[in-house]
């Protein structure tokens, strides 16, 4: 995943797998990828999803109350990987990765196509040892680093991370603000003076203009998962969030400039 769109800002979606169900999930996921994601964030849904705002949070509630469980979602992404054409990175807590072992889980999900890892929670100290069994198994563990990280923490996370490195744009929670946040300009130019490594900014992002102003500001991507959820859970039928999802998505791809 370290050559993210080399010739356009990347398009990075989340998603929540099983809301409203793993069919639609799968189809989704196909949408997603024939409109031109670079990425695929995959979330694993949690009970207690400390990082994220509302509509992620009912979103994981939704997909828990119908019996969604990370094997579930690593069988459905078993099934669709093969017909996707972009890389998928697995979103999960780090809870469910201790329940599982972090072995196991790798084996798992590197078995399933998965080819990245996400884990909002995980403290740095421990991050190290995750990220030596990622690399064991092929698989990219992405690191995320905020607004309030110290200088020389976001230093040791942009050489840790692998893939590409998750710049939170907002201090709280996910969700859509109106505006982006101003720092994220500086903290980009921050960072790019420490790696080469591909920076994609996520976190309140959701219009068109949001897209142009963070990739005007240098980001190599664009992650965008509250809105994305929002398509699918505020449709009346899955079919009709399937055609919102594909409208929103072509809107947000139309968007991103070439570099
Ligand atoms: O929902 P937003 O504001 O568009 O932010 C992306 C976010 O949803 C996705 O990357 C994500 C989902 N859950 C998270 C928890 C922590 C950090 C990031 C995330």
């Amino acid at each position: 995943m370290s050559d993210l769109g080399n010739f356009q800002t990347a398009f990075i979606p989340f998603i929540t797998a099983g809301d409203p169900d793993l069919e639609t999930t799968s189809k989704a996921l196909r949408i997603l990828d024939s409109c031109g994601s670079d990425v695929i964030e995959v979330g694993v849904p949690y009970s207690d999803p400390l990082a994220d705002g509302p509509v992620i949070q009912a979103s994981a509630t939704r997909a828990l109350k119908k019996g969604t469980t990370l094997d579930s979602v690593i069988g459905m992404l078993k099934e669709v990987i093969p017909e996707l054409s972009c890389p998928i990175v697995l979103f999960t807590y780090y809870n469910p990765i201790l329940k599982r072992g972090v072995r196991n889980l790798m084996a798992t999900i590197r078995q399933a196509g998965v080819n990245g890892l996400v884990v909002p929670d995980l403290p740095l100290e421990e991050a190290l040892f995750l990220r030596s069994e990622a690399i064991m198994h092929n698989i990219e563990l992405v690191l995320l680093t905020t607004p309030t990280t110290p200088k020389e923490r976001m230093v040791e996370i942009a050489k840790a991370s692998e893939g590409f490195l998750y710049l939170v744009s907002a201090v709280g929670v996910t969700g859509t603000r109106s505006n982006v946040d101003l720092r994220v300009e500086h903290l980009l130019r921050e960072i790019k003076k420490v790696t080469d490594k591909p920076v994609a900014v996520g976190f309140g992002v959701s219009t068109p203009e949001h897209v142009k102003q963070i990739a005007g500001w240098g980001a190599d991507g664009v992650i965008i998962g509250s809105a994305i959820v929002r398509q699918l859970c505020e449709a009346a039928t899955p079919e009709e969030g399937l055609k919102r999802l594909e409208e929103y998505t072509r809107n947000i791809k139309a968007a991103m400039p070439l570099r």
